[in-house]
């Protein structure tokens, strides 16, 4: 896994590299070296041009120009101000020194003449504005950066894409879409997050120093990201002598008779996840709809009111079907009244392991009045649960003190107070966005990112009907639960990709899903176990 760093803790980390003897000097060298490797192992450059800013992130252009002279390319750097007018030491005698060994600069160009220039590059090389940039892009940089957008070159970026917060994943109106990132260090959040995925490219990771590892570790990531070999821990290990229940066992309670289809798909999914069994129970009015989508999963009819709303007389039904079942799924399309409420808090009290997902999770955040933190006892069980919200519903479920997230950083604020609160490694938050992350008491995990197929109706009850069938096949075996959700999100990911390229792009529906989820898995287990390809491997 590597680990993610919030911004102030990178700096941390660079003041424990300065006190191990490695000097910020150094550290700048060491960066833009790295980043002239990066740009020469494009291959076919010969002109780059450099656009430097005011700070250290200009810097480590002005040190990446000059190696990148000193191994022949042609190299010009745009720069605000003449070099001997930049006002940090640093950044200064690094550009000094480019200067000396005959590296050319345009200092403060107007537009067509960057433009002009821009058009003769192979690859640009972005170092205006790093970790030290905040609000709107100001001049002469935001003109800059929309020539470097409109130009044809490769884009790589320093640390950052100007314009881009690390910390947050929010891009200013003006911002660099880069080809490449090399980061300095370790990842940042908002790297990965919001319009982050959209402006960084590939993203390469420089460490600078040998140490560097520990000492990230040390610097306590707020979260880390999976590389597949790392699902080798849970992808399922199936023994031949497999029957139906040895496979493990789902409840999806669920469903209202406006909403019948919610429900439906979770159950759907968790059979195509690998439940060997799978038991849906559903308000008595919506039941017959869904027995007739649903040949092989039985459909208990549940006691409902005027409203085709499960009540609370289903109570006892339904802890009777979860006591037999390896794991329940509650929530999908099931409104939110007293008789819901009292069903989740009743599953929240059995021991069966438990996912709850959109309406279950609504009925949670009305149970303790949107204040889940100050309501430990309510998740705290001896069995695994798995909350799923995307962040509307972890804001309501946080909201009375938290304001909706907005960010990855925020999302994982807003899951810890849940599971630090709870305060026991049975309790895993799943906050969906753009970036989910598997938030459990000792760890976030980030799966890879799914592609844009998956936003569509119905894509959030697949992954929970998953969830829940992972929980169920695993559940003889003490998996770690962050890991174990990761994996699930990855699948889910995956599967949007193979719909995605069967049914097009912006055609994928959730039913198109579930159907490639077994393929989806299939291809994510044999990933983590040959990672470079079953030949290699
Ligand atoms: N961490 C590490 O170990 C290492 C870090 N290194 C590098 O250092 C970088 C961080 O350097 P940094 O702190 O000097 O900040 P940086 O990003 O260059 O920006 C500061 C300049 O931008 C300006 N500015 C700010 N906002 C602005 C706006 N909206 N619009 C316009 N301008 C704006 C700001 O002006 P000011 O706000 O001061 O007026 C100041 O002039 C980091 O990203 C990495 O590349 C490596 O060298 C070595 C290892
Ligand atoms: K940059």
């Amino acid at each position: 896994m590597q680990p993610v760093l919030n911004i102030n803790d990178v700096r941390c980390v660079e003041v424990a590299l300065t006190r191990e003897g490695v000097s910020v000097s150094e550290l700048m060298h060491r960066a833009g070296y790295a980043a002239a490797q990066e740009v020469l192992e494009l291959g076919d450059v010969d002109n780059v041009v450099v656009l430097t800013g005011l700070g250290n992130n200009g810097g480590d252009g002005w040190v990446a120009a000059e190696a990148l002279h000193g191994r022949g390319v042609n190299v010009k750097v745009v720069c605000p101000i003449e070099p001997d007018g930049l006002s940090g030491d640093l950044a200064r005698q690094v550009a000094q020194s480019a200067v000396r060994a005959g590296v050319s600069t345009l200092v403060g160009p107007p537009r067509d003449e960057l433009e002009s220039l821009l058009e003769t590059a192979d690859v640009v090389l972005d170092c205006m504005l790093g970790t030290g940039f905040h609000g709107e892009v100001r001049a002469p940089f935001d003109i800059w950066i929309e020539c470097v957008n409109a130009c044809g070159a490769r884009v790589v970026s320093v640390d950052v894409p100007s314009g881009l917060s690390g910390q947050t994943g929010h891009a200013a109106s003006a911002c660099v879409v880069a080809d490449m990132t090399v980061t300095m260090l370790s990842l940042k959040p908002g790297l990965l997050a919001d319009d982050g995925r959209d402006v960084c490219g590939a993203i390469v990771v420089a460490p600078l120093a040998e140490q560097t590892e520990r000492l990230v570790v040390d610097a306590d990531p707020v979260a880390w990201r999976t590389d597949l070999s790392d699902y080798l821990e849970v992808t399922a290990p199936r023994s031949a002598a497999v029957d139906k229940f040895s496979r493990g066992s789902v409840l999806v309670v669920g469903g209202s008779r406006r909403f019948p289809g919610a429900a439906i798909m979770a159950a759907r999914a968790a059979a195509r996840m690998g439940a060997g069994y799978v038991t849906l129970a559903m308000p008595a009015s919506a039941a017959g709809v869904a027995q007739a989508h649903l040949l092989e999963i039985p459909v208990v009819a549940l006691p409902e009111d005027a409203d085709g709303v499960i009540t609370s007389d289903a109570r006892d039904v339904v802890l009777k079907l979860a006591e037999r079942s390896s794991a329940v799924l509650v929530g999908p399309g099931m409104r939110v009244s007293g008789g819901t409420c009292a069903l989740v808090s009743a599953l929240l009290g059995s021991s069966t392991p438990l996912v709850i997902d959109a309406d279950g999770l609504n009925c949670l955040a009305r149970l303790t009045n949107g204040e889940l933190p100050e309501f430990p006892e309510v998740t705290r069980r001896t069995a695994p649960l798995i909350l799923t919200p995307h962040r509307g519903e972890l804001g309501r479920l946080v909201g009375a003190t938290t304001p909706v997230p907005d960010s990855l950083v925020s999302q994982l604020e807003a899951a810890r107070k849940v599971v630090w609160s709870d305060g026991g490694s049975e309790l895993v938050v799943v906050t969906k966005s753009n970036a989910t992350a598997c938030v459990g008491v000792e760890r976030a995990v980030l799966p890879k990112p799914g592609p844009a197929a998956l936003a569509t109706a119905g894509s959030g009850d697949v992954l929970s009907g998953m969830m829940a069938a992972a929980l169920a096949m695993h559940r003889d075996e003490d998996p770690d639960l962050a890991l174990l959700a990761a994996y699930v999100c990855e699948v889910h990911g995956y599967a949007g990709s193979l719909a995605a390229e069967r049914v097009g792009s912006h055609a994928v529906m959730a039913g198109d899903l579930i159907n490639v989820i077994g393929l989806a898995a299939d291809a994510v287990d044999e990933h983590a176990a040959f990672p470079e390809g079953p030949d290699e491997g």
